[in-house]
Order: C-alpha cells, then sequence, then structure tokens
C-alpha cells in the first residue's frame, strides 16, 4: 500500500484528494491536515465523511508527520508549500498542487506571485506533473509540481501541434472556470450574489497562468510561443472548457491536424480526442479525470480547439493521483473516477 498524508485536507483540492485516494485500492490515508480545523474530525468537519471515516484533522507538523507516509499532497495556498518541503524531502516524495514549483524562471514566478522564492534549486529539481508528457522524468521524480488547472486544458491540446511545429507559435484561448477554482474561501469577486446569473472575463492579459502556460508551450515547440490567454469565470461550481484559436499553413487539412493530436494520445487512459464533428461538453467530463478535444478548421489557416476537463479532477487532484500511481508503479487508471455525474 502506498501510505499517503493531504495537507490542506479542507480545502477544495483536498477534499478531492480524499474522495479519489478512499476509493483508491492502493492507498492508505495516514492523515490529513488543516490550519483551522484541527482536532476535529473529518465527519464533523464535512458530514459527507460521517460513517465512513473516525480521521481527526491535525495540525500540520511535517518534521513528525512526513515520516509516516511514503507521499505528501499539498494542497496548501502559494508561498506555504514551500515552507513545509524541506521537512518532508528527506522522509517522502512530494506532489505540490500549487504553483511554486511550476514555473523554471524564478523572476517571472516572483513577478506573478508576489513571492520571494526561497528554494531556487528544489525548483530546478521539480518535474512538471503532466503525465501524458513528462511520464519518464515524474517516475523518479521527489517533487512533482502538479500543473495549474487552465494550463492543463490548454498545454494538453497544443502540446504535439507545437512539437510538430504545424501550427503558428502564435495563439489564442479563452477558458472559462467554474468557481471552486478559486478556493473555498469566497471573497467580494466569488461569493453567490456576484457570480449568480452572471459572467465575466478577469485578468486580462495578467493571470499568472500565462507565464506557466507559456513556459510549457515554448519548451515544446523549441522557441518563443506568444499565447493571448483570457480567463472567465462561470456561475457553476466545477469545469473548465477552454476555447483555443490555432493557425495553420492553409494546405495542412482538418483530418491531418486532428490526427496529430489523436495519435499522440492513442494510448493514453485519460485523454479522449473526439471524432470530427463533435465537442466537448463539461457535463462529459465533470467529476471524472478526462481531458476530452475536439477541433475544427474554420477558415483558411484557423482552426478552433475546444477542451473540457473538470478543474478539481484532471486539473488538479486526479492528475495527482495520476502522477503518484506513476511514482509509485501503479497502472495510471487505477483508483481515478471514470464515470461522470450525469444527467
Ligand atoms: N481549486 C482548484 O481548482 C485548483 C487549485 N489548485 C491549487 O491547489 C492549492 C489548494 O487549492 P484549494 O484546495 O482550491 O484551496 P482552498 O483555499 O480551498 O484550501 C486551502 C487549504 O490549505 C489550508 N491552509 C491555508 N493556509 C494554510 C497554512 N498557512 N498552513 C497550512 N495549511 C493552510 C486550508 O486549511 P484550513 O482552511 O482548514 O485552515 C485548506 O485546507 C492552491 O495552491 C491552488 O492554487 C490547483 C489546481 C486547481
Ligand atoms: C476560478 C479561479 O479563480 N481560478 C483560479 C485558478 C485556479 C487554479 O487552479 O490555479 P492554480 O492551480 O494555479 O492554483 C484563478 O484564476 O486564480
Amino acid at each position: 500500500m502506498i501510505r499517503v498524508g493531504i495537507a490542506g485536507a479542507t480545502g477544495y483540492t483536498g477534499l478531492e484528494l480524499l474522495r479519489i485516494c478512499s476509493h483508491h485500492p492502493e492507498v492508505e490515508i495516514i492523515w490529513a491536515t488543516s490550519d483551522s480545523y484541527s482536532g476535529i474530525e473529518l465527519g464533523n468537519y464535512c458530514p459527507a465523511w460521517q460513517g465512513r471515516t473516525c480521521m481527526v484533522l491535525e495540525k500540520p507538523d511535517m518534521e513528525e508527520m512526513a515520516r509516516e507516509v511514503d507521499v505528501v499532497f499539498l494542497g496548501l495556498p502559494h508561498g506555504v508549500s514551500m515552507d513545509y518541503v524541506p521537512a518532508i524531502f528527506p522522509h517522502a516524495k512530494v506532489i505540490d498542487l500549487g504553483a511554486d514549483f511550476r514555473i523554471q524562471n524564478l523572476e517571472t514566478y516572483e513577478k506573478y506571485y508576489g513571492l520571494h522564492h526561497k528554494l531556487p534549486t528544489v525548483v530546478r529539481e521539480a518535474v512538471y506533473g503532466l503525465p501524458e508528457i513528462y511520464r519518464q522524468k515524474i517516475k523518479t521524480a521527489q517533487i512533482i509540481a502538479n500543473p495549474g488547472c487552465y494550463p492543463t486544458s490548454i498545454i494538453i491540446p497544443l502540446y504535439p501541434l507545437l512539437k510538430n511545429q504545424i501550427i503558428q507559435p502564435e495563439i489564442i484561448a479563452d477558458s472559462k472556470s467554474g468557481v471552486t477554482g478559486a478556493g473555498k474561501k469566497p471573497t467580494e469577486v466569488t461569493h453567490f450574489c456576484e457570480i449568480d446569473g452572471s459572467f465575466k472575463a478577469y485578468k486580462i492579459g495578467e493571470h499568472r497562468h500565462q507565464p506557466e502556460i507559456q513556459e510549457q508551450l515554448s519548451s515544446a515547440y523549441g522557441g518563443s510561443v506568444d499565447i493571448v490567454f483570457t480567463p472567465h469565470l462561470l456561475p457553476i461550481k466545477r469545469g473548465i472548457l477552454s476555447t483555443i484559436y490555432v493557425q495553420g499553413d492553409p494546405s495542412v487539412s482538418e483530418k491531418e491536424m486532428w490526427k496529430i493530436i489523436e495519435n499522440f494520445y492513442h494510448n493514453e487512459p485519460w485523454v479522449r480526442v473526439y471524432p470530427l464533428g463533435q465537442f466537448p461538453e463539461l457535463k462529459w467530463v465533470l467529476g471524472s479525470n478526462f481531458c476530452d478535444i475536439g477541433l475544427k478548421k474554420v477558415d483558411k489557416k484557423h482552426f478552433v480547439i475546444v477542451s473540457a476537463i473538470d478543474n478539481l479532477t484532471k486539473g488538479a487532484s486526479g492528475q495527482a493521483v495520476q502522477n503518484m500511481n506513476i511514482l509509485f508503479g501503479v497502472d495510471e487508471r487505477v483508483g481515478l473516477p471514470s464515470s461522470v455525474l450525469y444527467p
């Protein structure tokens, strides 16, 4: 059994990790932490857990707790994860769901996150946890930087196209997210009355996922890629749908472009490339670990790609468990949800 610790278990990604890990046949959840609710039974904090576990939430004390587990999931705010990593490192592997180890360029990280990075050498050691692309490196990693939710929905469809240099390195992506993407603490921008019945773009031209996406796409292309990324907030709880606009040579057909993505992901258990003429919808992925992709050629040179994920599953905790499976030599499908909650 893989002994697992979950830091930040009362957060949205932490609760999703508990949901997934509790059904995973190879996992034993050893502990779960909360900063504010330590000492409280999980079933009292979240009654959905009544009758399923007697686990008590613990204050995070990594010096001691890391010794009890094989891997620690960090579902913590940006900047907090890096405080815990040094204590975990000698004892257990780390899968960080936050952004502290995703961006290799530290100046960029510090600019977009407004934080001073305390562990530059660990950033260089960290492996970007997109299994479909970095599987080999993930196998032997000590620390995995689980990708951001928006980046997951954008990098997966674009990677094969940029790797093959079949599209121009100038891309536009509009992404729409449910509100769980903002974490459990409501703000003036995210509470019910602000969201319900409305829809808006936000952080136009300045979202912190832009440099993460750009770094990964440029590495795929082997040169600089420009991306205009605009996130939107949907009045729903879960899910991200990204609409991505790319340009190819007029001689490239819809079928050829589709074939490049389809061939790349043909044997991947968690990426589904839809037949031409079909497009993903959130309802076909919510609650599952799938990333679904559809594509259409709309004029001589423009192609529109649509991708859909559940931000808490393939966009966070499902992907983290997929990474854990790779780390411990378990089949990547094991323990991960493939059924959606539909209708
Ligand atoms: N939500 C999403 O869709 C995604 C989130 N992420 C990233 O995953 C991480 C967690 O996100 P999410 O679950 O949404 O966040 P939440 O705000 O929902 O939860 C944060 C968790 O961290 C705990 N916490 C807060 N401050 C501290 C601290 N100083 N020390 C220890 N524990 C602390 C909280 O504990 P308590 O409140 O009990 O004290 C809570 O359990 C973030 O880095 C986020 O950016 C990544 C991909 C998708
Ligand atoms: C809707 C919403 O607010 N989304 C978040 C991103 C969510 C996310 O998962 O970002 P990280 O993985 O980098 O934490 C935002 O725009 O900041």
